[in-house]
């Protein structure tokens, strides 16, 4: 986590844009000339590169949402590894949201997000995804987990095991309670990810390789799991578009005002449809220019916003 704890202090900021591209957030202009999947999946292209030109000297991480890029096929996962790649050229931290979880044999494949292809008679391994953590899902336990946390360990690299989600039925198996009452599935779950990430916690700021997904919407329970779970960073999907505010945000902080990376997708990426200037688009670099200036403007407001209630 080190890297991304370096770049949050040099920025001052700790927001995450989401890079989630669909029809309804690209600017009508952009998609008109689409006649091939190919052709969408370049305008997603166009799109994450003005965003990601507009805000990288002031975010330090990017979060692409590998659904929206899989949606398009193989053109759309062309455009999801080449958005990663020029995201890290421009010194940002690339959180690849693809929610992995299986067996441990099929987790170890998975893996190769994070750990490079495997090598095979002398073809070296290799970095083809451009991520430098993943999200990955616990359903499995430990076996569908610790491949990824090796992977982690051996390339330097992070992942965030869900614990809490931000959707509204969350609750369904998250909260239910187990262990004679003791815990629930999510506090059960939060135990785990401390014990998975124990063996790399060394670094200056004390918190391992494996984060926490925690959603914004639950700040009574996020405050209670930044207790119960002192070595794991928190990923905070949920504010903005899910309805959650810098207020919920208050105890996912540690004293240091870090511990917590909040993620904005929609927020920022969608803020051009806003604006007055939305209905006077005439051509695509204006379309480009105003998802550029709105999305900054939108971090950057996100940026002020948040350091209200950080420690
Ligand atoms: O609990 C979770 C886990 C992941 N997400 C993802 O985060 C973004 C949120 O997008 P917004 O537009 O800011 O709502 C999206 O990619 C989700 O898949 C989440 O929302 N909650």
């Amino acid at each position: 986590m080190r890297a991304l704890i370096d770049a949050i202090i040099a920025k001052d900021n700790p927001s995450v844009v989401g890079l989630d591209p669909k029809p309804a957030l690209i600017p009508p202009i952009l998609l008109n000339s689409a006649r091939t999947v190919r052709d969408v999946a370049e305008a997603y292209f166009a799109f994450n590169i003005a965003i990601i030109d507009a805000v990288y000297d002031i975010v330090p991480a990017v979060k692409p949402q590998i659904a929206m890029y899989e949606a398009l096929g193989p053109a759309g996962l062309d455009v999801y590894v080449r958005t990663n790649e020029y995201a890290q050229t421009r010194g940002l931290y690339v959180l690849g949201d693809i929610k992995r979880g299986d067996i441990g044999s099929t987790a170890a494949a998975y893996a190769a997000h994070i750990e490079g292809t495997p090598s095979i008679n002398g073809v070296g391994s290799t970095d083809v995804w451009h991520e430098d953590a993943v999200t990955v899902n616990p359903y499995l336990g430990s076996d569908g987990i610790l491949p990824f946390v090796q992977a982690a360990n051996n390339s330097n690299k992070d992942i965030f095991v869900l614990v809490k989600t931000s959707n509204p039925s969350s609750n369904e198996l998250q909260d239910l309670r187990v262990d004679g009452f003791a815990h629930t599935v999510a506090t059960q779950v939060a135990e785990l990810v401390e014990q998975w990430g124990e063996n790399s916690r060394a670094n200056k700021y004390g918190y391992s390789r494996v984060g926490a997904v925690v959603g914004a919407t639950h700040p009574v329970l996020g405050a209670q799991l930044r207790t119960l779970m002192p070595h794991t960073f928190f990923l905070v999907p949920g504010y903005g578009a899910q309805g959650g505010t810098a207020d919920d945000l208050a105890g996912l902080f540690d004293e240091n005002g870090l511990g917590a990376l909040i993620n904005s997708s929609r927020g920022i990426i969608g803020a051009w449809k806003h604006t007055d200037e939305a209905e006077t688009i005439r051509t695509e670099l204006q379309a480009l220019n105003l998802v550029a200036t709105s999305a900054r403007q939108a971090a950057l407001a996100m940026k002020n916003d948040i350091a209200r209630v950080r420690a």
